[in-house]
């Protein structure tokens, strides 16, 4: 299967990107996934591989083959080095993305490579040149768009292409203006497909297509997210940490943060915490299953939290919890038992019914709003703990990794995690976080795109493309570049 595509701007007169996506039979793994096999085109390209939300694949052999069926639609007198060079560069230079628009929050990251050339420059084309400054150089978009410059992956390496990653978000209900600001900027002259994952890639689809005319090329979040965190793992030596002393109530707030090394993460539980709770076993990078789920996420605690306090944002949430007590909202063992319950080992600090001092009118009026976003975060975080280790335990994983933007800010959540797995399982199950906490989906989704972690894997999650389509687009796209990109 393949989906080949071409964008033709012309603006300065230029032909500015040819796009591949060339999904490949042959399955690779981690280690030879820089193989030469599909290694860049030639020297020069070296250092200019890829560049789009919709490139893949820039082995030599393939785009060969694709510049070889334009050449055979032209007149013979082109000389192929200089119009094969010519693809190359036009696709060098595309703004790479990944996105994953999820239930509550859309997550992008964009690529920009560092190693331009001047003759790259030159040949930029202006819209082009103009979103990566407007995308590097801001930190908000809009009103409500925001570049998370502390997750800012620098000096890495995409096929060949060193540079940044940058990680932006932005409320998914705020799509319709993100279009438009999109549109603004000229994306929709220069990209016409862009990678997605998350519900919204199916939900927004037509809204992309109708107001920005982008088509998406859909992979699976579930996919995504694991693509993700081996690719940040891979690049982020200091990705993975747990907490030190999580495992005594009264010290968790005191354990420092240290790295953990997770190179060799399997098999690990992975808790995916965003608007829901996903939750998966991961034996390996392609043998994953989703155990269990719940609906009491990220996204229960903030529309609750604003139900209770009138809070409006989730920062303002998390800030308001942590100055809170929830042992003044919720009845905890000692409540009902004077101290601890021995017999079965629950201390008398422990929660026993959530929220169970509330049905009282005096009880009630004696808590604050930040008691209260207290007890909430609480709750939602002590029941996502409570499964996940019934479900490491039901898998006999010890391995238990949290991620989702809902452990964004919100270190309470992390240690009572870490407490919870640390004295649930006496010492056996591990929590651990992960520093691009809700980023994995993008990023996992750019990787497929660009083909980082597995080459069989557009073939089985690019479920928008059959073959059939795949086939049309490439024809549909060689005419284009039969007649525009010789017509200049
Ligand atoms: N700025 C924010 N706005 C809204 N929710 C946020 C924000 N930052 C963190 N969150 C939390 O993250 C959750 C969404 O997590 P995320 O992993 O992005 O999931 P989804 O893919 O469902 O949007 C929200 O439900 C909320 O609890
Ligand atoms: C439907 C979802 C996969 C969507 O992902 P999200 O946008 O919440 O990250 C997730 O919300 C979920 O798994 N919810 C829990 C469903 C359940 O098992 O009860």
């Amino acid at each position: 299967m393949a989906v080949v595509g071409m964008q033709v701007h012309k603006s300065d007169q230029r032909t500015v990107a040819l796009f591949v996506v060339l999904p490949h039979k042959r399955k690779r793994s981690r280690k030879d996934r820089h193989s030469t096999s599909h290694s860049s085109i030639n020297s020069k390209s070296q250092t200019m591989a890829p560049g789009g939300p919709r490139v893949v694949n820039n082995c030599e052999e393939c785009l060969r083959s694709l510049h070889m069926k334009v050449l055979r639609t032209k007149d013979d007198t082109i000389e192929e080095d200089v119009n094969f060079n010519n693809i190359v560069d036009v696709y060098a230079t595309m703004p790479w993305f990944g996105m994953d628009i999820g239930g509550t929050l859309t997550k992008l990251v964009y690529f920009e490579p560092k190693d331009i050339t001047p003759d790259e420059l030159d040949q930029e084309a202006e819209i082009l040149r103009n979103i990566r400054r407007y995308l590097t150089k801001n930190s908000a978009y809009g009103k409500t768009g925001h570049r998370d410059t502390h997750l800012q992956m620098d000096d890495i390496t995409i096929r060949g292409r060193r540079g940044s990653l940058h990680c932006i978000r932005f409320p998914t209900s705020e799509m319709v203006n993100f279009l438009l600001l999109a549109k603004s900027k000229g994306m929709a002259e220069l990209v016409t497909t862009v990678c997605a994952t998350g519900g919204g890639a199916f939900k927004f689809e037509k809204e992309f297509k109708k107001e920005v005319n982008m088509r998406l090329a859909k992979f699976d979040e579930l996919d995504a997210l694991i693509k993700g965190i081996l690719f940040a793992e891979t690049h982020n030596p200091t990705e993975c940490y747990y907490f030190e002393n999580s495992s005594s109530m009264s010290c968790i707030s005191k354990g420092e943060k240290k790295v953990y090394d997770f190179s060799q993460p399997y098999p690990f539980i992975l808790v995916n915490v965003g608007s829901g709770v996903s939750i998966l076993a991961v034996w390996g990078p392609d043998n994953y299953k989703r155990i269990s789920g719940t609906s009491l996420g990220g996204g229960t605690f903030l529309g609750l939290c604003c139900l209770l306090t009138g809070c409006d944002t989730f920062e303002e949430a998390v800030e308001l919890a942590t100055e809170g007590d929830h042992t003044k909202v919720d009845k905890l063992v000692r409540d009902i038992y004077g101290g601890d319950y021995e017999r079965f080992g629950l201390p008398g600090e422990l929660v026993a019914a959530s929220f169970g001092q509330m049905n009282l009118k005096d009880k009630q009026s004696s808590v604050s709003r930040a008691d209260l976003a207290n007890a909430t975060l609480v709750t939602i975080t002590n029941n996502i703990g409570s499964i996940a280790k019934m479900c490491a335990i039901n898998e006999k994983i010890e391995k238990v990794v949290f991620v989702g933007n809902f452990l964004r800010v919100n270190p309470i959540s992390m240690r009572l995690l870490a407490y919870a797995m640390d004295y649930w399982s006496k010492g056996t199950l591990k929590a651990l976080f992960l520093e691009h906490e809700g980023y994995f989906g993008a990023m996992g989704c750019l990787c497929q795109f660009n083909n980082e972690i597995s080459c069989n894997e557009t073939e089985t999650t690019n479920s928008n493309f059959e073959n059939g389509d795949c086939i049309n687009e490439i024809e549909t796209n060689f005419l284009k570049i039969k007649n525009k990109f010789f017509a200049l």
